[in-house]
């Protein structure tokens, strides 16, 4: 931080989140300022801070670090390496809304133990991980997910090419998917993140297991977490509205900006 404590933040891929991000900050979060973004489209991410009058640098994804003190990670799952390694080699914060990426790269978080970075995600655009965090404090007998999602919200996931799976046109729900959040992210690596999150707040992506339908009755995106415990049984389920990205809720931009908020908050609230 620097020594007026502003938490300089950088934004890696400015798309629905990272705009959603972009103008949260340029609004005010206390202790927190816009110091840079990264993104694929230079001259359209120029334009486009222009137009929303924020004036911070466009800068290469492994440049970001220099600029901030905590990265947003916020593209595609693809490059999450490109973008995570660099901020955690220099010691500094990682926000990760790519949350599955994590499991392809357990060595990001040996690297953020050595250098004392650190990686937070978010509960992005699902609920329960604080009842279910505290919960693994004790047994955890079982974590399940059933994920309902429009046809739109799920189409360009390579399991539906991999198995041969049309969904246009359908009239009933389908379900397209079950197995356990590692199978589940492979398949739906922009679909599910928040089935990792799940994981790594309790029984890990093995032992959580999910189910996912293309439902043409819905309009949301709507997760059904069911926990079972030696401390506490819950079922919950959050239907979100999605952003201007179908396959992404409204809600996960703003999970983001809330922990930046309880991040330098005199009274933080939740587990
Ligand atoms: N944890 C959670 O709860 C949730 C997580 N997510 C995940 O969050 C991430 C962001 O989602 P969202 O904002 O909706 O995605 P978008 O597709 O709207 O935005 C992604 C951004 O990344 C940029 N990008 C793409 N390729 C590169 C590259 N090679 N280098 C730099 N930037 C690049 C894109 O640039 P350009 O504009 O030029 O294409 C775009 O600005 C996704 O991985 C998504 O799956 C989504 C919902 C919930
Ligand atoms: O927004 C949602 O419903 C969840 C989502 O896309 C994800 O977890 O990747």
């Amino acid at each position: 931080m620097t020594s007026d404590k502003q938490r300089r933040i950088g934004i890696a891929g400015l798309g629905t989140i990272g705009k959603s991000l972009a103008c949260a900050l340029h609004q005010g979060i206390p202790h927190s300022v816009l110091a840079a973004v990264s993104t694929r489209s230079v001259e359209s991410a120029r334009d486009w801070l222009a137009t929303q009058g924020i004036k911070v640098p466009v800068v290469a994804l492994d440049e970001l670090e220099k600029h901030c003190d905590v990265v947003i990670e916020c593209a595609p799952a693809a490059i999450f390496e490109d973008i995570a390694r660099p901020v955690l080699g220099a010691g500094k914060q990682l926000i990760v809304l790519s949350s599955g990426a994590l499991l392809d790269h357990p060595e990001l978080v040996d690297l953020a133990e050595h250098t004392g970075g650190r990686i937070l995600v978010p509960t992005g655009a699902l609920l329960g991980l604080d009842a279910l965090i505290a919960a693994s404090e004790g047994d955890v007998h079982s974590v399940t997910m059933v994920t309902r999602k429009p046809v739109k919200g799920l189409l360009g996931a390579p399991y539906l090419a991999e198995h041969g799976i049309e969904l246009e046109g359908i009239t009933q729900p389908v379900r397209i998917f079950a197995g356990s959040a590692r199978e589940a992210i492979a398949g739906f690596p922009a679909n599910v993140n928040v089935a990792v999150g799940l994981s790594l707040a309790g029984i890990g992506p093995d032992r959580t297991t999910m189910e996912i339908w293309a439902d043409p009755g819905v309009t949301r995106n709507t997760h059904t977490i069911t926990v079972d415990s030696d401390s506490a049984s819950l079922s919950m389920t959050i239907a979100n509205i999605p952003s201007e990205n179908p396959k992404t809720g409204r809600i996960t931009a703003r999970s983001a900006i809330a922990l930046l908020r309880k991040m330098s908050a005199p009274l933080a609230v939740g587990t």
